[in-house]
């Protein structure tokens, strides 16, 4: 009996403006992968853990494809082996399609830690629900937003709960003792997640506002546009975007979406001021783009930790689109451009088997 089934898990884009780690959107392309267990297979593999990897999309080529290389599996086994179950089952296949740009701020690795978690449930047959998954998740992407609104769907806002001293040395401990690498010995248990890490809530989405993601050809990794940020802020900064966010949260529900609103709930003052020297051209682009200068925008800002650029908008897509990868390209920055919609229902898992 070969056991089949396919997890598939949507892009994110994180802050949208004034949320900073704590809003996010699930975006509707997918991460999917394709699993199979030869019930009966005993064949040995190559991978020290039993999964043959394959993959193709965004990565392909660069992503490693050994299990405890390749983030995904790496993050599966982590949770199979918290759970002390040592390795995939031998004549595990997994086949990873991946349409989510890397490095590009639409969420790619907090996917790949969602879809891996979501992999360790099935293979261990723990019955997680998706709350003790998004644990799980916590312990290696440490910041709620992204992998919140990746595993549960729609607008969420997020947090991670006050912890303990000794929750605070394993949930920020070194990401070495956690995830699983070829230097790891055969018997280590990595340490278990605390339970419910994080609070979510859902906000409201009038389905009339899509989400333009204008994607530069260039990465920036996550860590480097963390490390451009200031350690501290001033009180009027964190004003600033607090009321902002508290206005935008209600303002994209609303039946009528009122663009001014919006667009000024939108503003930040604690990322993207600083992320502008990894960006060519990003704080021209965010003060260009208006609902005035553009009819249908309603907000602009840097989708997650960048360099994508994320619109909200009824209407004229192309347009918009159209002229902001025209900026990017007088700072010699090309760009792709996709017309995405909110996928509420976020990560599913979907089983299938064949004797
Ligand atoms: N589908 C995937 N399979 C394996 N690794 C992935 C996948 N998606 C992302 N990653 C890893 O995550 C990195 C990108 O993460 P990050 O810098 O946080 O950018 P992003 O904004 O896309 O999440 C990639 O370089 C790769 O190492
Ligand atoms: N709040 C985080 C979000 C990172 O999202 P990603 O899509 O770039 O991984 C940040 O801004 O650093």
């Amino acid at each position: 009996m070969t056991r089949e089934f396919t997890i598939k898990v949507p892009a994110s884009s994180a802050n949208i403006g004034p949320g900073f780690d704590v809003l996010g959107i699930g975006l509707n392309l997918y991460l999917t992968l394709s699993v199979s267990v030869n019930e009966a297979s005993t064949a040995s593999t190559k991978d020290p853990y039993n999964a043959e990897l394959s993959y193709s999309g965004d990565g392909s080529g660069s992503v490693p494809l050994q299990s405890d290389l390749n983030l995904i599996t790496k993050t599966a086994l982590y949770v199979l082996h918290a759970n002390h179950v040592r390795a995939f089952p031998p004549g595990t296949r997994i086949h990873v399609n991946n349409p989510i740009p890397l490095g590009r701020g639409l969420g790619s690795s907090g996917s790949a830690i969602v879809a891996g978690v979501l992999l360790a449930n099935e293979i261990g047959s723990f019955g997680f629900d998706k709350n003790r998954c998004l644990d799980y998740c916590l312990m290696i992407e440490r910041h709620p937003d992204n992998i919140t609104a990746t595993m549960m769907g729609g607008f969420v806002g997020s947090f991670l709960r006050n912890l303990s001293p000794e929750e605070e040395t394993v949930v920020h401990g070194d990401l070495g003792r956690i995830l699983p690498s070829p230097n790891t010995s055969a018997d280590y248990v990595p340490p278990n997640a605390p339970l419910d890490l994080g609070t979510h809530v859902k906000y409201p989405w009038n389905p009339v506002i899509k989400c333009i993601a204008v994607i530069p050809q260039f990465e920036v990794k996550t860590e480097d546009s963390r490390s451009v940020l200031p350690s501290s802020y001033s009180k009027k900064d964190v004003i600033f975007n607090l009321q902002r966010l508290a206005v935008l949260t209600s303002a994209v529900g609303d039946l009528k979406p009122a663009p001014e609103v919006i667009y000024n709930s939108m503003q930040d003052s604690l990322h993207q001021p600083y992320r502008k020297v990894l960006i060519p051209g990003l704080t021209e682009i965010l003060s260009s783009f208006t609902p005035q200068t553009h009819d249908g925008l309603l907000g602009i800002c840097l989708s997650g930790a960048g360099p994508t650029i994320l619109c909200l908008a009824t209407k004229n897509f192309d347009a918009i689109a159209t002229d902001i990868i025209a900026q990017f390209k007088s700072h010699n920055v090309a760009c792709e451009w996709k017309l995405l919609e909110v996928a509420s229902e976020g990560a599913v898992v979907e089983q299938g088997s064949k004797l």
